[in-house]
């Protein structure tokens, strides 16, 4: 018997993922086992992050005054290409991007239903005690003029156990009924955090004691920037 197309609609929506925490504004899921993490840690052993640099880990020469405030971090990264280094994981980190985009409806689709949009170099994130991303920031503007303003999806995956580290919280406003409130967003190793890049204001808080490690994975459409259209986004901003 042939499903009817609305419970076909429905089924074709249904997570692959175990999902841990959903609102309106971010999710959790589970995205990769203990077998799957180690492996990926055995491959970020060889990485050695730098300092990250402003803005955005580039050159500093912003021309958007709203990332200034960006200066204020202060953690080690590493920029690498995933899908070339650990398939497996981009294959994962793709179907996290595509299960956020069944929630928010961000990134079009063709008509074989593959996402319409392409991935940045992946961000190895290292904080030691002391360090942060304390700056208040979202991932991406909509009428921003730099390259990165083309993210729409971002995927945090936390790599670090729970008892690795003390501090390190991943902080985000939230939307409540009268005014937005700042969450401590609990992750778990192995857990993927996803949220449109254009609109989660977040940061990350100071370790008091070991290491946060993290991978963050961003979706780009570049017909949504200004920078890769030439002033000329297909999407209004
Ligand atoms: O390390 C994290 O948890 C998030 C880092 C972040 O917000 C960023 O790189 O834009
Ligand atoms: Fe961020």
């Amino acid at each position: 018997m042939t499903a009817s197309p609305v419970r076909r609609r429905l089924r074709s929506k249904k997570s692959e993922f175990k999902i841990k925490e959903r609102t309106g504004d971010y999710i959790v899921v589970q995205a990769l086992d203990a077998k799957e993490l180690q492996l990926l840690l055995a491959h970020l052993k060889r990485k050695r992050p730098r300092p990250a640099k402003m803005k955005n880990e580039g050159a500093g020469d912003s021309d958007d005054e709203r990332k200034a405030r960006y200066a204020d971090r202060d953690s080690c990264i590493s920029w690498f290409n995933i899908e070339a280094e650990c398939p497996f994981v981009h294959q994962r980190l793709k179907k996290l991007v595509r299960e956020g985009n069944n929630h928010w409806p961000i990134i079009k689709v063709d008509g074989r239903g593959e996402l319409l949009c392409t991935y940045e170099d992946t961000q190895y994130a290292v904080y030691g005690p002391g360090q942060h991303f304390n700056a208040w920031h979202q991932d991406a503007f909509a009428k921003g003029n730099d390259p990165e303003d083309a993210r729409q999806m971002t995927v945090v995956l936390m790599l670090s156990e729970r008892g690795a580290y003390t501090g390190g919280e991943f902080q985000a406003k939230v939307k409540m009924p009268i005014r937005k409130v700042t969450r401590s967003i609990s992750l778990d190793a192995g857990d993927a955090l996803l949220f449109p890049a254009k609109r989660l204001m977040h940061r990350v808080s100071k370790v008091k004691s070991g290491t946060r490690k993290t991978l963050v994975f961003w979706a780009l459409d570049k017909k949504s920037s200004r920078y890769h259209t030439g002033g000329k986004p297909d999407i209004p901003g």
